[in-house]
């Protein structure tokens, strides 16, 4: 599976610490990530990952290409609820692109215990046929 990690600055810490945790299962998979958020997981986990820029630079729209692309299988997104983004508009378009593809979505400890669980559980295979019937590529 295709997995983007992506943390704004007050959360990173959280994502690192959710990553290192679970990262037996995350090693299995291919990952990405927003700029800064992948060169913290990287120097704290060792895993390789794929980074596009730093989200306020247009990291947030890369990621959303992808989605759009059906390359993406889910997304871990740690959110600031409680500071303004200057980028909030990439915010919003990443999590709405989300949302017209179906894309599994995280933006918190709390969704990302389950969608890492569910995952390691096979519960997103359904992504593999999916991608297997060309899905989400049209229009
Ligand atoms: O701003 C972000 C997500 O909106 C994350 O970007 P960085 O990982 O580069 O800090």
């Amino acid at each position: 599976m295709n997995i983007a990690l992506i943390a704004h600055d007050q959360k990173k810490n959280d994502l690192v610490q959710f990553v290192t945790a679970y990262q037996e299962i995350f090693k299995k998979h291919k990952l990405f990530a927003t700029g800064t958020t992948g060169l913290r997981i990287n120097e704290a986990t060792g895993l390789s990952l794929t980074r596009f820029k730093s989200g306020p630079l247009g990291g947030d729209q890369e990621i959303g290409a992808r989605i759009a692309n059906n390359q993406m299988d889910a997304i871990f997104f740690f959110r600031d609820p409680l500071t303004a983004q200057p980028h909030e508009p990439d915010v919003t378009a990443l999590v709405r692109l989300c949302d017209v593809y179906a894309i599994p979505l995280a933006t918190n400890m709390g969704s990302a215990e389950l969608l890492i669980r569910g995952l390691e559980m096979g519960l997103l295979e359904w992504r593999n046929v999916v991608k297997e019937n060309g899905e989400g590529n049209e229009g």
